[in-house]
């Protein structure tokens, strides 16, 4: 098993540079198979263990995916597609689901393992297969699969989203670029990656219009052919490193940021007394010696952001006071607190708040991702806590952030990625090895 051992105590300092966003990337990987003429060119794709997971998803369905392995993805999908997407690959990466919509719209049929359950939350799709239904699909679920179908082109409707989901605004975004006639989505998500989808749809020859607001409308037309697109940078992957930066009292430039995605981390971050300017085309992020508590909301955008939540509570580990997190999009993602006491933190839970009485002396300890993020978080604490803290399961942590123990070494970090057999509880000449690579 392998595991990254970091050692508390080093300011981090230099420069980092940020990826593609994983969360624009997948939707628009997916949406690229609606062009049934052309090969898309996709930029900024980040190596991500969930990128290799949506390519395989596609490969499955008879769509030619070439990727370069560091940022260019190449896929074609002239050739008629299949329409299934099996367990094996909905159970590694929920975003497999966001092929229905684009199959629907291409060929009428889809037919996909049932997204179960993941630690954070139950995360339904109800919302999805309600925009489904509305464009005239109908949908059966049985055997652990849904399988959505329609005679013909899917036609345009009106959907109104009982809570701004991402997942469903994309999902129906893309079924109805090619539905016949207008489709409304009201309450839609507002995200940054919704806006990186609908500007790739449209350079296809999609009309969406209104992405980033609460009602996008979209116009289907009969064709799409493949285009080229650069994707966002990853505003969670930034926020992580922000985090990093101020959890040690670094100073360090994040580089390849769009700093309106990251209004409300940057907000909160200062009211913590984070020193944050922007620089070139990053943001410089000072660490004070002492932070403040801060209360935060997680919300749907330009809310906090969920998926920040966990590195958040990381500094309110050691800010001055208490803080208060109420998480509001995720009914369960407070997995984190159990192994954040494991590192002597104080945290009570209540429902769907979590109290950090801060400032703690943190201790290095062994302990376990619970989800991607919050085992950046976990590696984030072991920063700055007292000895050595062993963090396992980094298979969630390779879904989301690329080289994430090689950044963090560059900007001076004491950190190192082992394998358990190799390294684990080293023997008396293990441990000096070890030791030495933590000098
Ligand atoms: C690949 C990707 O982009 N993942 C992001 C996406 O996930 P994802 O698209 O899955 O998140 P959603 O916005 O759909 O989910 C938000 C909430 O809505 C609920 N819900 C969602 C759909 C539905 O049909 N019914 C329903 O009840 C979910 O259970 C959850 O409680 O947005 C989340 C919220 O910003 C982020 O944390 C994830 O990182
Ligand atoms: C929850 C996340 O991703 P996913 O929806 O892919 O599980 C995340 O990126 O923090």
């Amino acid at each position: 098993m392998e595991k990254i051992i970091v050692r508390g105590g080093r300011p981090l300092s230099g420069s980092v540079r940020i990826e593609g966003a994983k969360n624009a990337v997948l939707p628009v990987i997916t949406a690229s198979i609606l062009a049934s003429k052309g090969t898309s060119n996709i930029y900024d794709v980040p190596p991500l263990a969930d990128v290799y997971t949506i390519s395989e998803v596609l490969r499955n369905l008879f769509a030619d995916v070439e990727y370069d392995g560091t940022n260019h993805l190449k896929i074609n999908a002239e050739k008629p597609l299949a329409t299934e997407a099996p367990f094996e690959f909905v159970r590694k990466m929920r975003a497999s689901f966001l092929v229905m919509g684009p199959l629907l719209a291409r060929v009428g049929h889809a037919r996909i393992a049932l997204p179960g359950g993941c630690a954070i939350g139950s995360r339904p799709i109800d919302q999805h297969l309600k925009g489904f239904e509305a464009m005239g699909a109908t949908v059966e679920i049985g055997n652990g699969y849904i399988e959505a179908k329609v005679d013909g082109r899917l036609q345009g409707g009106k959907v109104y989203l009982d809570f701004p989901s991402v997942g469903a605004t994309e999902n129906i975004m893309m079924a109805a670029s090619m539905a016949e006639g207008r489709t409304v989505i009201e309450n839609a998500a507002e995200e940054p990656e919704i806006v990186c989808l609908a500007t790739y749809l449209n350079a296809m020859g999609a009309k969406v219009r209104g992405a980033g607001t609460g009602t996008i409308r979209i116009d289907g037309v009969e064709e799409l052919t493949a285009a080229d697109h650069t994707i966002i940078p990853d505003r969670v992957e930034a926020g992580t490193f922000m985090a990093a930066a101020a959890i040690t009292g670094g100073n360090v430039l994040i580089e390849n940021v769009l700093p309106e995605h990251l209004r409300p981390v940057i907000a909160k971050m200062t009211e913590m007394g984070i020193h944050i300017e922007e620089e070139g085309t990053g943001l410089r992020v000072i660490g004070p010696e002492k932070m403040k508590a801060v209360d935060i909301k997680t919300m749907p955008h330009p809310g906090f952001p969920t998926d920040m939540q966990s590195q958040m509570m990381a500094l309110m580990l050691i800010a001055e006071g208490n803080s208060v997190i109420t998480e509001t999009v995720f009914e369960n993602r407070f997995m984190h607190v159990e192994e954040f006491r494991r590192m002597n933190a104080d945290i009570k839970i209540e429902g769907r708040t979590s109290i950090v009485n801060g400032p703690v002396k943190l201790q290095g300890a062994e302990v376990a991702s619970t989800d991607l993020r919050a085992g950046a978080a976990l590696v984030l604490t072991g920063l700055v806590a007292d000895g050595y803290t062993r963090v396992t399961e980094l298979k969630h942590i390779d879904r989301g952030y690329v080289d994430f123990t090689e950044k963090l070494l560059a900007l001076g970090a004491n950190i190192e990625r082992v394998n358990e057999e190799e390294q684990d509880e080293p023997s008396t000449a293990k441990e000096k090895t070890y030791n030495s690579n933590f000098a």
